[in-house]
């Protein structure tokens, strides 16, 4: 891995900008999402697949590796049709990117020695990384060319969901592309010589400080917690301004990069602590049915009588398991009045809905739930369908991410889908 940015990037583009293709957009009639999809480009979702992979085929494609691979597929896939005559499945078109992540540039917010840096490198073993002040920053690096993915934490397995980034997902129009769930180890971290007693303050990221909450309450530290962007710049921090009473909760490997000393390993509450982290690419990938898929989806619905329940049951009636689901405010319209002149103004908050379900895009039966779903719904949109990390389950130890070479190693190719 090699930063290819020599300081990390900030905030400093203009507004976004759309990528031209992005078909998992389902859009309810006559409006069009953020996206800039209508429903008609979506309508009848992977039955029509082949025709439109084979059209794909003249589009100009992006000059990045994912792209040409893609390029190469397909022409692959439409021999494959010329020949035999055969219809394509979608199990003739081409993998998801299997190429370990050479020279894809991946932006994560942060510094080095930041776990979305270690995510990163688990998807790409090979990539150059781009570190992004903020997490709208590594989203538009990605827009803008700069990097080919981002990686984006959205849920831990002790601190819960990571809501901004979910309301950052639905702003921009990258597509999830694959996951990576990474065992999270936190260090205490401080000044050689500075002892426990002498602290007053500890800083980390809020999922930091929320992983670790009762161990340091169990500790009898008495600090203030002082939230900031990232365990890594915490880290970074306390190095360059020489505070001898502050301490930051990160990884192992950010104390080794910023020359501070590890005063406790494994601080986090519970020893199996997972970050799930999503990659985020300008273009979808092509869903398939060989391996186990995910596919996150958003929707939102305008009144009506047990919406939820019957979105719910689309997927019921069809054996789909459900993995996570999250609401959200719908910013565009965060209160729907009711007035009833008899007892007065009902005041309705409305939601985003957030759905994860085990299953692709490519299955029938996905595609005839989401038709149904997008019958009950305002708004619909497919934010990706990705291979699942199915890597073997370690529990997080403090060596896991020490050094790159070491991330390498542990994480190197474990029966794992590259997204
Ligand atoms: O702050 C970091 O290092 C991040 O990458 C975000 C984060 C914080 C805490 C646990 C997992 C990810």
């Amino acid at each position: 891995m090699k930063a290819i940015a020599p300081s990390h990037l900030k905030l400093m583009f203009g507004s976004s900008q759309p990528t031209s293709r992005s078909y998992p957009c389902v859009q309810n009639a006559q409006r069009s999402d953020s996206c800039g999809t209508s429903r008609s480009e979506w309508r009848s979702t992977f039955a029509t697949l082949t025709s439109k992979v084979v059209t794909q085929k003249t589009l100009p494609m992006p000059p990045v590796s994912v792209g040409i691979d893609h390029v190469n597929g397909l022409n692959r896939a439409a021999r494959v049709l010329g020949m035999n005559q055969k219809p394509l499945s979608v199990n003739d078109l081409p993998p998801a990117p299997m190429h370990g992540g050479a020279n894809l540039r991946v932006a994560y917010q942060g510094v080095p020695g930041a776990y979305s840096e270690a995510a990163a490198c688990k998807a790409y073993p090979n990539y150059e990384s781009v570190p992004c002040d903020q997490f709208e920053v590594a989203f538009q690096a990605v827009e803008l060319w700069i990097a080919d993915r981002a990686v984006l934490p959205i849920e831990n397995s002790l601190g819960g969901s990571i809501h901004r980034n979910y309301d950052l997902l639905l702003r921009h129009c990258l597509h999830i592309v694959g996951e990576v769930q990474l065992p999270v180890h936190h260090c205490l971290l401080a000044l050689p010589g500075v002892r426990k007693e002498f602290l007053t303050c500890v800083m980390s990221h809020p999922q930091g400080l929320a992983q670790c909450e009762r161990t340091l309450t169990k500790l009898g530290l008495n600090v203030t917690r002082k939230a900031v962007d990232n365990t890594a710049v915490a880290a970074e921090h306390i190095a360059a301004n020489n505070l001898r009473d502050t301490a930051a909760i990160a990884s192992a490997r950010a104390a080794e990069i910023y020359g501070l000393e590890v005063l406790e390993d494994g601080l986090q509450d519970d020893a199996s602590n997972v970050t799930r982290f999503v990659m985020l690419a300008r273009e979808p990938i092509v869903p398939r049915t060989d391996r186990p898929f995910k596919t996150s989806i958003v929707f939102a619905h305008e009144k009506g009588t047990s919406v939820l329940y019957k979105v719910l049951s689309a997927f019921a009636a069809r054996n789909i398991s459900l993995t996570k689901i999250e609401s959200r405010p719908n910013h565009n319209r965060p209160i729907r009045l009711v007035d009833d002149a008899n007892v007065g103004t009902a005041k309705h908050f409305e939601y985003m809905f957030y759905i994860d379900f085990e299953a692709s895009m490519a299955e029938t039966r996905v595609q005839n739930a989401l038709s149904e779903v997008r019958e009950l719904t305002s708004l619909l949109r497919v934010l990706g369908s990705y291979p699942m990390d199915m890597t073997p389950w370690s529990p997080s130890s403090s060596t896991s991410h020490t050094a790159s070479s070491k991330m390498n190693h542990s994480y190197g190719n474990v029966n794992m889908a590259k997204p």
